[in-house]
């Protein structure tokens, strides 16, 4: 652990710092249980079968990959886009400056440790109960968008490439996010800009893991089972390391990367929107003996005014009437941040 007198860090553990110390100890708090581990049922025979989706051809309206999203929301709540715009040069700038950020001494890193009031920052975002097992992971979170939600002297200032590969690569994100927002809509039965519109001041929070290599990989998870607390999560992660699964009928599938694709997941906002339709489906990541792993998330969401409930134009077109109850998005996500969730814990709060 750092010593450098702020409690904050006095009171934190870096797993880069355990590993420092003696890479073959992992400490109890990070070991899972017997009984956690016996629910591991490994589903990755169906790994092939998680939905891959050509964003040019969506953007084209093609009726065959529309119908292609709206099945892989419904089932799977994730699929794999390719096609999607945003460069290889562009990606592998944000991984680099990724890669070289969490590579810092941990002296380096200290200076942008996470802010409880600004919720943005490096090390544990989430409080976690005295009885809880810790993540094997660090992780950097930061607002993008608004920009008034930034806070500059939290963003790395080594690489000095950091900025400029998160402005480029985000940017690319969100003309992704934007143009399957409209996709979404029009499978809903809504106008095209309806769902942009519905979030009315769109909100980007970025959230970098690192995964370091773990000698009883076996042991711990890297990040615990959740559920995004956004509309959608646009994920991107190492092409040569698996190690985000995903919950599929009581197992754990395996989300195998394909080269340059990005992972994109329905979060618990749109599960809401579309009264249960389209899921926001658990996952979790494993670590690895002898590959550390990097992925950056971008999460969207609407402003925390907007009231959240499922859309009078999708209920006109089920048959089993409201889900879930009406909640301010910002109260919904002060629910979810007070302590890490287990599962889908937080979203059934707020079902009917
Ligand atoms: O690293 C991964 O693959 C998963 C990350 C994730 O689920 C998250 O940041 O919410
Ligand atoms: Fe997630």
């Amino acid at each position: 652990m750092v010593s450098n007198g702020d409690p904050a860090i006095e009171k934190s553990e870096f797993i880069q710092e355990i590993i420092r110390r003696n890479p073959s100890c992992i400490p109890e708090r990070y070991l899972r249980s017997e009984e956690d581990k016996a629910k591991d049922v490994d589903m990755s025979a169906l790994a092939a079968d998680i939905p891959v989706l050509d964003l040019s051809l969506l953007s084209n309206g093609s009726k065959e990959e529309l119908q292609k999203l709206d099945n892989a929301c419904k089932d799977w709540g994730f699929f794999q886009v390719t096609n999607h715009g945003i460069t290889a040069e562009v990606l592998q700038g944000t991984k680099k400056a990724a890669a070289e950020f969490f590579n810092l001494p941990i002296q380096e890193k200290t200076k942008y440790l996470f802010r409880p009031e600004f919720r943005q920052g490096y090390g544990q975002p989430f409080p976690v109960a005295e009885d809880e097992r810790l993540d094997w992971s660090d992780s950097l979170l930061l607002f993008l968008d608004p920009s008034q939600n930034r806070c500059p002297e939290l963003w790395p200032a080594t690489p000095p490439e950091f900025k400029g590969a998160v402005e480029a690569y985000s940017a690319g994100v969100r003309k992704i996010t934007e143009e399957l927002f409209g996709c979404l809509s029009l499978i809903m039965g809504l106008e095209k800009d309806a769902l942009l519109g519905l979030h009315e001041e769109m909100r980007t929070l970025m959230r970098m893991n690192y995964y370091p290599l773990c000698c009883r990989h076996d042991q711990v998870l890297g990040l615990n089972s959740h559920t995004d607390v956004c509309t959608i999560t646009i994920l991107m992660q190492d092409d040569d390391v698996t190690g985000l699964q995903i919950r599929y009928n009581g197992g754990w599938v395996p989300v195998k990367p394909l080269p340059n694709s990005l992972i994109v997941n329905v979060g618990d906002i749109l599960e809401i929107w579309s009264n249960g339709k389209y899921k926001s489906i658990e996952h979790r990541a494993v670590t690895s003996e002898t590959r550390e792993r990097i992925s950056v998330g971008l999460f969207f969401s609407p402003h925390t005014a907007v009231e959240i409930e499922p859309l009078e134009d999708i209920l006109a077109t089920q048959k089993c009437g409201r889900k879930y109850k009406k909640v301010k998005y910002g109260d919904y996500l002060k629910g979810a941040i007070q302590r890490r969730q287990q599962g889908k814990e937080h979203i059934l709060k707020f079902k009917i």
